[in-house]
């Protein structure tokens, strides 16, 4: 069941990249087409996606000049854990559509960068494996609901005795 979402196994850090456009070229040529396809396009006519994308680059970052910049840091405090910049790794699904190692390399990823994992449901790695390879960071919960309450039980069950502490 499990081996639908293997893909690609390239393995070992990207060196060389400007921006994220670059890296997500660098991921279609590992990635098989099906699965770059479900994960860098949006629904419809992706007017959305477009949007997104437009409206981040409004975002700016206000540079703050004349002020004491010897010990500059991005780390910030998110609901009590301290994490190495404002960047948490949002709800993402079978993340083995991208690469045969799956949530267990992005969990190890968001251990090594030091900030929050969001665990999907229906992650195509198994629960305790996540958060195992997370060792201790913080990890938070999307829970979908299913109609059969039986499911949501257990699942709400299992998570508890994960120790995740935010569920949503
Ligand atoms: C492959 C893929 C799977 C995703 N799966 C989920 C999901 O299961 N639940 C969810 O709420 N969002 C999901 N998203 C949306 C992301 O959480 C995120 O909101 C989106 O990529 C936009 O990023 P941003 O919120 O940083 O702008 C998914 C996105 C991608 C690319």
């Amino acid at each position: 069941m499990m081996s639908e979402f293997k893909t690609s196994q390239a393995e070992g850090l990207i060196p060389n990249f400007v921006n994220t456009y670059e890296l997500e070229e660098r991921a279609q040529k590992v990635i098989p087409a099906d699965a770059f396809g479900y994960i860098a396009s949006g629904a419809g006519d992706e007017f959305t996606l477009r949007e997104n994308d437009r409206s981040f680059n409004h975002k700016l970052i206000i540079p703050h000049v004349l002020a004491d910049v010897e010990n500059p840091s991005t780390e910030t405090v998110v609901d009590g854990d301290t994490i190495t910049a404002p960047i948490i790794l949002a709800p993402v699904a079978a993340h083995k559509l991208a690469n045969e190692a799956g949530e267990i390399a992005s969990a190890q990823g968001v251990h090594n960068f030091k900030t929050i994992y969001t665990t999907r449901s229906y992650a195509s790695a198994d629960l305790p494996e996540i958060t195992t390879a997370l060792a201790g960071s913080p990890e938070w919960f999307q829970f979908y609901f299913s109609k059969d309450n039986e499911i949501n039980k257990r699942i709400i069950d299992r998570v508890k005795a994960l120790g995740i502490k935010k569920s949503f």
